[in-house]
């Protein structure tokens, strides 16, 4: 494919002097550079938005702001050259990549975003500061670059809820779409600190997908079971009768009901995804886990057990080797009852 040779821009004196055609949609997609092709998904979608006559805007900006360690700022992969080249295959018009004193003139700024209560769950509880540090970045960026649509990954699940909250709660203005993780064929979630990882890190690393996938086929084996059972043919008479009894029985002595009976619904789902994890940690390049979740979406609250419908995300976080690894999958918790 030809693509029109992208123009990197480094100023916000240049970003504004951007000529926007008339009419046209400008669509921004926010990275901390590293591209990879979960990156490239992003930018073709904003492209397809945007449509031929309208604009698409790459950010690259390790943002200071959002990183606890300083390790993890310091050894974070810079690499400009191949990230234009990434951007201008996948159909981006500009790149602006500005330097840290251009973004925060006066230093780090006094006044933030304040994430709030989702912000201080899952990632917010072992990055503390983490999401009030990319909010502040995501809300200064969309100043900056003023598009009418941004495009975030589904990877970082939680990033994505609180950038919605914080477009409808501040009034932007600004449509939020969300893009579907891209993922290695063997089930990893393209991640730019995967770079980070030897072979033996990587295969252990797997278990974060895997663990996310079985708890997806448990619990849609439930679900089969469950809609099997609901177009089976009512026992009647006398067999109806016998079951009303063994029921009222087994309901006599709730406590060992309860023991016997296999775990459902969340439970279940949590169980699968926890039983590849605890595998992993027994690798001679163990996984460490920090944190695994099946939340509500819309507030990232833990899923209670008895909850038998509606959205929730499954989400993983987990350390193997030096490099820290998250992941999640979206989930429909429908048809259990
Ligand atoms: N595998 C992926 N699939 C879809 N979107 C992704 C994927 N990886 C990153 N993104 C999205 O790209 C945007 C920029 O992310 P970022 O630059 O932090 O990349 P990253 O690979 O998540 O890096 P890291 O997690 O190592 O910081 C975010 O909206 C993020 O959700
Ligand atoms: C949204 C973002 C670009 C803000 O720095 C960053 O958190 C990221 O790359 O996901
Ligand atoms: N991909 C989310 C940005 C971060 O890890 O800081």
């Amino acid at each position: 494919m030809t693509t029109a040779p992208a123009a990197l821009i480094r100023t916000s004196g240049e970003l504004h002097a951007l000529a926007r055609p008339a009419g046209a949609q400008r669509a921004v997609v926010m990275t901390m550079g590293a591209l990879h092709q979960g990156h490239a998904t992003l930018i073709r979608a904003a492209r397809a938005a945007a449509g031929p006559d309208g604009q698409v805007v790459v950010t690259v900006f390790v943002n200071p702001l959002q990183f606890g360690e300083a390790a993890d700022l310091e050894r974070y992969p810079r690499t400009l050259d191949a990230d234009l080249a990434v951007a201008e295959e996948a159909g981006a018009d500009a790149v602006f990549a500005p330097s840290a004193e251009e973004v925060y003139p006066g230093g780090e700024p006094q006044v933030r975003i304040t994430a709030g209560p989702m912000g201080e769950r899952l990632e917010g509880s072992s990055r503390p500061g983490h999401f009030d540090g990319m909010l502040t970045v995501v809300a200064k960026l969309l100043h900056l670059t003023r598009p009418d649509a941004a495009f975030f990954g589904q990877k970082d699940a939680q990033q994505l809820a609180l950038i919605r909250r914080m477009v409808r709660d501040l009034d932007f203005g600004i449509g939020i779409v969300a893009v579907p993780t891209v993922r290695d064929p063997d089930g990893l979630a393209l991640s730019s600190r995967n770079r980070f990882l030897s072979a033996g890190e990587r295969t252990t690393a797997l278990a974060l997908s895997k663990a996310l996938f079985a708890a997806r086929d448990r619990l849609a084996a439930q679900q089969a079971l469950h809609a099997r059972a609901r177009t089976a043919p009512q026992p009647g008479g006398r067999a109806a009768a016998l079951t009303r009894l063994g029921e009222a029985r087994a309901a006599a002595d709730s406590q060992a009901v309860a023991l016997a009976r296999p775990a459902v619904g969340p439970a279940a789902v949590r169980a699968a995804a926890r039983a590849v994890l605890d595998e992993a940690a027994q690798e001679d390049v163990p996984l460490v886990l920090d944190y695994l979740a099946l939340v509500d979406p819309a507030d990232f609250t833990e899923v209670p057990d008895d909850r038998d419908g509606g959205e929730a995300v499954l989400a993983v976080a987990a350390r193997v080797g030096a490099t820290r690894l998250i992941d999640n999958i979206p989930l429909n918790l429908g048809a259990l009852t």
